[in-house]
């Protein structure tokens, strides 16, 4: 369970409530209203159940109510933890409330998952989560819903999180399953990651518990806040100097112990970025690689599904310190303005510098046709089901379905051929995906191996090795890399180096 922050604001003390019931209260207290950080998340839970992302609807909220600070912090711990955690909440809810929450109004369940996050997974104190939760339900679900809230939020209060993880589970007989339900995790992506924490070598069948059980904790703690340095437009001393510290895993990276990182100039004008570290990782080794022939004399580099930028904006200013033409490739129409957003501060950098950088907005299943071998360096960032970055995506685990790895498998196919069709002999192909799926990972690799014969895997560990400037643990055996948050603390970013003949 993740750590909370806070107990009580603007309340009386403590001494002063618990004295009394509530029944006990005047009308005037009952009906308090809840306090704004409160208010916010629930605002942000509902609008995650209309289809909205809470790493967009929770800050732009959090901006227009003017919530900052240790409020701000407290609204996403609440709103982050009660979405990730909302599979073990709801068995918890059922058993309190005495009905499937299937039975439960899609509002009041909302008020109920943040009032027993408060309760099993903050450390806000029981009478506070019980009292605020009431009041919110007051306020936003009505008379009636508070006194079911009421209700149901004192039965959670009488166990604490462990009893509570115990007594939901102890009935599931696969330990899989089990493990599942006490991570909150749907079960087809705890099985999924047990395949790959295998299939990648991490963990053999007879100890991959262990680093099962590490892996998914790992999805339900908040991911710390990394940024990366882009070489020649910021210096990481820059980046100290507005509050950030140096990380020691990627050589360009830091990472930002509190703070909005919009604050600080570099990130706002695109010479910095937020962008998790396995991904400075992959990309500074698909620019170490050593390519070959024409490819290493006449550079020239892609990035096939660019949007919304980040792997690209790092790309462009390697790209502009080495005077080497960059394009970068999107499909849809806004990532593609995204791209060309994110790329700002280096667009303006290319033209002083006299390189080429451009945006192509279009299909990169095209591009080997219409540049076959046009390109020395080719990354492929491919669409995905985002299974390694569950941590940063709190409504992920809940959207996704085992339908939707089958549903992208041809066009993560049709793209890694696409690029070997656009990269010149002796140029490099980086495929990467930020799912560690063994059907999106090694297993596209291995079908486009099995299909032609004009290239050939480069082990990756090296370049990795290289690009970070010290060892790395935990890489495996290799051709391909394959992060982890509980090793790396990175998200679970899976890559693998091709060399065109
Ligand atoms: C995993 S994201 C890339 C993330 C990006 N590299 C970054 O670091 O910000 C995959 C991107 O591929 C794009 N995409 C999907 N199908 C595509 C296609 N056929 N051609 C080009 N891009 C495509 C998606 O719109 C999405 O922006």
């Amino acid at each position: 369970m993740s750590d909370g922050r806070r107990g009580e604001r603007q309340r009386p003390p403590a001494r002063e409530r618990s004295a009394r019931h509530r029944s006990d209260q005047r009308p005037s207290e009952r009906a308090r209203r809840t306090d704004p950080a409160r208010l916010a998340a629930y605002t942000a839970m509902r609008d995650v159940a209309d289809g909205g992302y809470a790493n967009l609807v929770l800050p732009k909220l959090l901006r227009d109510k003017k919530i900052s600070g240790r409020d701000a912090g407290f609204a996403t711990e609440l709103v982050y933890g009660a979405t990730r955690l909302s599979g073990l909440y709801d068995r918890v809810i059922a058993v309190a409330a005495g009905r499937p929450v299937e039975k439960i109004d899609a509002n009041v369940l909302d008020t109920l998952r943040l009032g027993t996050h408060q309760l099993l997974g903050m450390r806000v104190p029981s009478h506070a989560a019980v009292d605020e939760t009431v009041a919110l339900a007051r306020q936003v679900n009505g008379a009636g819903a508070a006194g079911f809230v009421n209700a149901v939020m004192r039965r959670v209060s009488e166990r604490d999180a462990d009893a509570w993880v115990e007594l939901v589970t102890e009935g599931i007989a696969d330990p899989v399953e089990r493990l599942a339900a006490r991570t909150s995790h749907p079960v087809w992506i705890a099985k999924a990651l047990r395949a790959a924490l295998i299939g990648h070598g991490t963990a053999s069948a007879d100890d991959v518990e262990a680093s099962l059980t590490a892996l998914l904790e790992s999805d339900n703690a908040p991911a710390k806040v990394s940024l990366v340095a882009r070489p020649g437009l910021t210096t990481l001393d820059e980046l100290e100097d507005a509050g950030a510290e140096r990380s020691g895993l990627s050589p360009v990276g830091a990472t930002l112990p509190e703070g909005d990182p919009g604050a600080i100039a570099a990130v706002r004008d695109g010479r910095a970025a937020v962008q998790d570290e396995g991904s400075q990782l992959l990309v500074l080794a698909l620019a170490a690689a050593d390519a070959q022939g024409q490819a290493a004399t006449d550079e020239r580099w892609l990035d096939l599904c660019a949007g919304p930028g980040g792997k690209a904006g790092l790309l462009a200013s390697l790209a502009i310190e080495r005077r080497i033409p960059f394009v970068a490739n999107e499909i849809s129409e806004h990532r593609a303005d995204l791209v060309w957003q994110t790329l700002a501060a280096a667009r303006v950098v290319a033209r002083e510098e006299d390189v080429s950088l451009k945006v192509r907005h279009g299909d990169g299943r095209d591009l080997g046709e219409v540049e076959p071998g046009g390109f020395s360096r080719v990354l492929v960032d491919a669409p995905c089901t985002g299974l390694g970055a569950l941590r940063r995506r709190p409504e992920a685990r809940w959207r996704r379905s085992a339908g939707d790895v089958a549903a992208l498998a041809g066009l993560q196919r049709e793209l890694l051929a696409s690029a070997v069709d656009a990269t010149a002999s002796g140029g490099l192909v980086g495929y990467a995906t930020c799912s560690p799926h063994l059907n999106e990972t090694r297993f596209v690799v291995a079908d486009l191996l099995k299909q032609r014969d004009d290239v050939e895997v480069v082990d990756a560990r090296p370049w990795f090795v290289d690009a970070a400037g010290h060892e790395l643990e935990g890489l495996g055996d290799g051709p391909y890399v394959q992060l982890w948050p509980h090793v790396h603390g990175t998200d679970a970013m899976f890559f693998a180096l091709l060399r065109k003949h």
